[in-house]
């Protein structure tokens, strides 16, 4: 066992250091439990402590938060936030990162599901990943937990910061969840229509975290980020780790979505009749035409207009090429 600071929390989490490895910082203490892995934990939860996972890098070229959590575990480390709330700190594909792509072999964010029959590299990611969770939440228990997942968009967007709120029955969404996203400057809110074994829809389906995606932005590269723009993204998780209420704001300054259809690319002979360049959030009217596949056909808007988000032609075959979106009205206080 080795005892050393955090000095610098992305860098240790990118290199192959030695492991396990302890220590103290201002307020508790941590512990590699892996490769990207790292737990924090007060000596005195605080007023407010609940059991948070925090990760970034699913996709390993989503820099920003990166470098916001980076930011942010600095601060912990010089002692200018207090630990106060046991924290999971996940970089979550080390080895994507240091090659500065989505992923190596396949999209880990479509691969945490308990029964996953696949094999490779990141599938044994999700099961790591999907293990620490278990035992993460299994050590804090009486705690309330959360799960913020926080990534970046291939497009630009009509909404540059919005949440995915990912589908269960088992879990509904805190009320104070919305205000402290409105907060954030968050500005939009898509909730899911069906299971999609994601990261945050693992945290919440099986162990009925309050849990999201967070889209902070488009995905570039290290030291190209707008981290001024996702200085109150840093405050909601200064909170956090501080075991503090975070800061409220009304709901109804978010824009609120459903997702009504899940475009699936189902052949090679796949393309998106819109340009690459769409941003998410982007409304088409009733009867457009949206893709053309050779296995599946053309798919158009129905009777009502529907939105676009995450569109991208060049998925694996079988995978999500786009969500399609309508306005809902935000949740009654
Ligand atoms: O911009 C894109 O096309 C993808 C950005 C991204 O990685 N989004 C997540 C969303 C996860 C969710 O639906 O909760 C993903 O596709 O994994
Ligand atoms: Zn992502």
């Amino acid at each position: 066992m080795i005892e050393k600071p955090i000095e610098n929390w992305l860098q240790e989490s990118l290199e192959e250091a030695e492991l396990p490895t302890l220590g103290q910082l201002p307020g508790g203490h941590f512990r590699w439990h892996g490769h990207g892995l790292l737990e924090l934990v007060p000596d005195q939860p605080g007023p407010a402590a609940r059991a948070c996972v925090l990760s970034v890098g699913i996709h390993g070229n989503e820099t920003a938060p990166m470098e916001l959590l980076d930011g942010l575990m600095g601060r912990l480390a010089r002692g200018e936030l207090r630990l106060g709330a046991p924290t999971l700190v996940i970089l979550g594909n080390p080895e994507a990162t240091r090659q500065g792509v989505r992923f190596i072999g396949t999209n880990l964010n479509r691969l945490f599901r308990p029964d996953l029959p696949e094999t490779g590299r990141e599938a044994d990611r999700a099961r790591a990943l999907m293990d620490a969770v278990d035992a993460f939440f299994a050590r804090h228990t009486g705690l309330a937990r959360l799960h913020y997942d926080l990534h970046t968009a291939i497009r630009d967007s009509h909404y540059p910061r919005f949440v995915v709120s990912p589908f269960t029955e088992r879990t509904a969404v805190k009320a104070e969840q919305w205000r402290w996203l409105a907060a954030a400057e968050i500005q939009a809110v898509l909730h899911q229509h069906r299971h999609s074994w994601t990261f945050s829809h693992y945290s919440k389906h099986y162990h009925c975290a309050q849990a999201f995606t967070l889209e902070l932005g488009r995905a570039l590269p290290f030291g190209h980020n707008d981290l001024p723009s996702l200085t109150p993204v840093a405050e909601l998780l200064a909170a956090l780790l501080e075991g503090r209420e975070p800061p409220r704001a009304p709901p109804g300054r978010m824009a609120f979505f459903r997702v009504e259809h899940e475009l699936i690319r189902e052949s090679v002979a796949f393309r998106l009749a819109f340009p690459d360049d769409t941003p998410n959030f982007t409304a088409f009217p009733p009867k457009t035409l949206l893709a053309e596949d050779s296995q599946a056909g053309e798919t158009r808007v129905g009777a009502t207009p529907l939105a676009v988000v995450f569109p991208n032609a060049s998925v694996e075959v079988g995978a999500r090429a786009a969500l399609l979106v309508q306005p809902e009205p935000p949740p009654t206080e």
